[in-house]
């Protein structure tokens, strides 16, 4: 596994929407390794293939507690395969976020509460599930990286 250079912002590819993932194959796999590996590098709690210059719509979301979020639940980093966002509560939660292509940037951005998601498995399984706090965050998150949106778009 390698750590993979991370585009930061004004690099077109974090402009673009990522492409779906068709095969679930060994690339695809060597693809997770490595953003697992980069991300860990990083201190991330998550990354978007379009950050390590993959227009794939995958990213890894791996909540860990942290200075800022000290109360986030530990998990097991997650592979997300072709995201798709469902449901979305009414209700919205506003906190500051850091973005790995955007270097030495808090911006406080207003996010759902709660989601209901749906994506693939590095096996190709569907996978449906209800996100809530900090790890809902980190979805929309990285899912504004596969439709090419960053926290500079977002910040109000
Ligand atoms: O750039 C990225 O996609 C990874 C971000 C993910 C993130 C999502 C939601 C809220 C904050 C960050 C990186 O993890 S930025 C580094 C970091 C780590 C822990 C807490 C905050 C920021
Ligand atoms: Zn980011």
């Amino acid at each position: 596994s390698a750590v993979l250079p991370i585009a930061t912002v004004g690099e077109k590819i974090l402009a673009q929407h990522a492409q779906a993932v068709t095969v679930f194959d060994v690339s695809i796999q060597s693809l997770a390794d490595d953003m697992l590996t980069t991300m860990l590098a990083a201190n991330g709690v998550g990354i978007a293939a379009p950050q390590v210059f993959s227009s794939a719509a995958m990213f890894i979301m791996a909540s860990r507690p942290n200075p800022r979020y000290p109360d986030a639940p530990n998990m097991r980093p997650v592979v997300v395969i072709n995201p798709r966002i469902l449901e979305t509560s009414t209700q919205m939660e506003l906190a500051e976020e850091g973005c790995l292509s955007i270097p030495d940037q808090r911006v406080k951005i207003w996010r759902h509460a709660q989601i209901k998601v749906q994506y693939h498995d590095l096996n190709g399984n569907l996978i449906s599930d209800i996100l809530v706090g900090f790890v809902a965050r980190i979805f929309q998150h990285e899912f504004d990286h596969i439709q090419g949106i960053t926290l500079l778009e977002r910040s109000n």
